[in-house]
């Protein structure tokens, strides 16, 4: 069984991510994403996309158990530069997509949902990059993705800090289109894919192409620079001090090198 789940109605497609317990986003997970976005293109049908998480998380990021399997710096940097391509894909895509969030969106998680098009999000939601809690970095383009929708003030104070925000704040911050109550969210995220279905396919396409012009300029070299530090901090004692510690559920114990 693979790790996303489709399923369509009235021109919308809803795709669940079903990798339990944390919805982590494994290299088959992004796999996956990336086989269901080439079928989805092929399906003039679908107008507009849902993407959610089954259990209790959207997704609570790159799969930190997977880490200790790769060795050297450009394995990291890879894996980086992947999920960056990925995400990317998915941020130009000609049909929109929603991310519908519950219970948490962290680190990658909240990468993939700032790579969607639009988020509904749980009054309660976690939503924060915590990596640096883990002695590493962002490396699927959240340093350069996350400013564009917060400022860079509150930017620096979520990466730096690790801690999350809530879904309210989230959405006080822009970086959500409505918070709700967690248990409305998937029903708010189809009731705005199928207002947007209900336009014509043309002018749908039009906008998804014209409105990522607006980017910045600077953020293919930014994302390049990401994962090249993504890269560059596994080497680092804190790195792998963070992760085991990680797997150990214990506090890491860094220093500084
Ligand atoms: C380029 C991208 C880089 C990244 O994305 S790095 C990863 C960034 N993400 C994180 O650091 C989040 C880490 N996870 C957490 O902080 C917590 O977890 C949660 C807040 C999501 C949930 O906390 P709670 O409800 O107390 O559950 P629990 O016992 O910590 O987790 C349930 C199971 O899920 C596994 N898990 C959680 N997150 C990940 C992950 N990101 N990668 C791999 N496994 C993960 C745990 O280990 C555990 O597993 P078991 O039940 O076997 O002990």
């Amino acid at each position: 069984m693979g790790t996303l789940a489709h399923e369509t109605n009235n021109s919308v497609a809803i795709l669940t991510i079903q990798s339990p317990p944390a919805n982590a986003l494994s290299s088959t997970l992004l796999k996956d994403l990336e086989q269901k976005l080439n079928e989805i293109e092929k399906d003039s049908a679908i107008k507009a996309i849902v993407l959610r998480g089954e259990g209790k998380f959207f997704s609570a990021g790159a799969d930190i158990k997977e880490f200790t399997s790769l060795q050297h710096a450009s394995d990291y940097q890879s894996l980086a530069e992947s999920g960056q391509q990925l995400f990317d894909r998915l941020e130009n895509f000609h049909i929109p997509v929603i991310a519908a969030i519950h219970g948490a969106a962290l680190g990658g998680g909240l990468e993939l949902a700032m790579a969607c098009h639009m988020r509904i999000v749980a009054d309660n939601a976690k939503l924060g990059l915590p990596e640096l809690t883990l002695g590493i970095i962002p490396g699927f383009a959240g340093t350069q993705r996350l400013p564009n929708y917060v400022g860079t003030a509150k930017a620096y104070e979520m990466i730096l800090t690790g801690e999350p925000i809530s879904g309210i704040e989230a959405h006080g911050l822009g970086l959500a289109n409505k918070v709700v109550d967690e248990a409305e969210v998937l029903n708010e995220a189809i009731k705005l894919a199928e207002k947007i279905a209900a336009k014509s396919k043309p002018s749908i396409s039009h906008v998804m192409h014209l409105i990522p012009f607006a980017k910045r300029e600077q953020f293919v070299d930014g994302v390049q620079e990401e994962a090249k530090a993504f890269g560059d901090i596994f080497g680092s004692e804190d790195a792998k001090e963070g992760v085991q510690a990680f797997v150990e559920k214990r506090k890491p114990n860094f220093q500084d090198k």
